[in-house]
């Protein structure tokens, strides 16, 4: 592995099978671009929020046809934008390819909204989430070290993506897994 991977103890409580194995660190995460793109493309198609937080204008604003009064609370669909068929092809579909730089026109979304909206996760402008740079690094450490393990669905049951909503977006049939140290060859 390239980068500062830390090599586990001989002695690691997580397993016999992986005591060769090390730790991603957040160096080796340059050359990953594929599990990048697999965050990204998790991001959009199941926004952890399906709404930004509450926004309203100090003054009457008019934006194109619809009038905001002085004080009305707004809230906007983060789920429609990110699912919005004028800006991504078969969107419903996961796709990570849509983030890989050079195969897609989508490989660089601009997440703060400031050249364009496509993908509201974070929301967007002076309000946007200031922890999203921090929430996709931990993200993309969670998952490169989760794939260490091989994760299978209990047997006879299936991973179901249904989607329930509560403060935030959670499974409606939580996964029950189990979880297989690989072992090296
Ligand atoms: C996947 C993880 C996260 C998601 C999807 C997320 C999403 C959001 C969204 C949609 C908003 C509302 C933006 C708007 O209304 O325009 C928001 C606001 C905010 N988030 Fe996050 N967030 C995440 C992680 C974090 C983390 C890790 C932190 C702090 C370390 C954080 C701190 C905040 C704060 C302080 C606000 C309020 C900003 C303001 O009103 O000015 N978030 N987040």
């Amino acid at each position: 592995m390239p980068g500062g991977g830390r090599r586990l103890e001989e002695n690691s409580e997580i397993g016999e099978g992986i005591r060769e194995a090390e730790n991603i660190m957040e160096d080796d995460l340059q050359g990953m671009p594929y599990l990048k793109a697999v965050i990204m493309e998790s991001l959009r198609r199941h926004p952890p929020a399906y709404f930004a937080l509450p926004h309203s204008v100090t003054e009457d604003v008019t934006i194109e046809k619809f009038l905001l009064p002085k004080g009305a609370k707004v809230r906007f669909s983060v789920a429609d934008v990110n699912w919005d068929k004028k800006n991504w092809e078969e969107s419903m579909l996961f796709r990570p390819e849509r983030f890989m730089v050079g195969t897609d026109r989508n490989d660089e979304v601009d997440l703060t909204g400031s050249k364009e909206i496509k993908m509201l996760t974070f929301g967007a402008g002076r309000r946007m989430c200031p922890g999203y740079v921090l929430a996709i690094l931990h993200l993309e450490l969670f998952v490169a070290n989760l794939v260490e393990f091989l994760w299978k669905p209990e047997r006879g049951e299936e991973v179901d993506l249904s989607e329930k909503l509560e403060l935030t977006t959670i499974m409606k049939n939580p996964l029950r897994a189990q979880i297989i140290p690989r072992r090296k060859k």
